[in-house]
């Protein structure tokens, strides 16, 4: 299982819950990231820019896609690279599920964040991100998902969809 969406949506949150209903291993791509590079979000973002960060990112996505059965949840800008997003929607090993919900909604849930450096950039241009991103989102996603609900709610829903048409 891998789950895709805005900063917001839940992966991580939602993603650590389900790994535990399925009882399999859960790894967070950013958290991932900050392990093996030994720095932060932030500190990435600030000394190799988000075009680094995006390297690494998909670096990793590469290594770990198809040598783990875990439950991965990615970063919101996965989709950035046409081969990240080929990579999710030809993937052998995984069900990628999308998880959707309104801008404003995922915005009340993030603003106060220092974590997420796409922030800086402001309300306009957050928002003009997530209407840009959200056809990549559906275009390398197998399923999409309410995640304008509950993390406990939308952890039970993607049980139930990885147990009848999940990989
Ligand atoms: N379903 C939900 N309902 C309410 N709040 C939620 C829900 N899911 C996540 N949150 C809250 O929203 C914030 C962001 O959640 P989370 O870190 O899981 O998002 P994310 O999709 O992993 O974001 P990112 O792309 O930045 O990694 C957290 O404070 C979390 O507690
Ligand atoms: O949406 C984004 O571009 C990001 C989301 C986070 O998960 C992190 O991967 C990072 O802050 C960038
Ligand atoms: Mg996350």
């Amino acid at each position: 299982m891998i789950l895709t969406g805005f900063m917001g949506s839940g992966k991580t949150t939602v993603g650590r819950r389900v790994a535990e209903l399925l009882g399999r291993e859960f790894i967070d791509l950013d958290h991932y990231i900050v392990e093996s590079e030994g720095r932060t979000i932030p500190s990435i973002f600030e000394s190799d820019g988000e075009s680094g960060f995006r390297a690494i990112e998909k670096a990793s996505l590469k290594k770990i896609i198809n040598s783990t059965d875990a439950v991965i949840s990615t970063g919101g800008g996965i989709i950035t690279y046409e081969e990240s997003r080929n990579l999710l929607k030809d993937n052998e090993h995984h069900t990628v599920y999308y998880l959707s919900a309104p801008f404003e909604l995922l915005y009340e849930r993030i603003k106060d964040d220092e974590n997420r450096p796409m922030l800086k950039q402001g309300y306009e241009a957050v928002s003009a991100l997530y209407e840009s991103r959200a056809p990549f989102y559906e275009e390398s996603c197998h399923y999409t998902v309410d995640a304008a609900l509950s993390a406990e709610e939308t952890a039970g829903i993607l049980l139930a969809l990885e147990n009848t048409g999940g990989k």
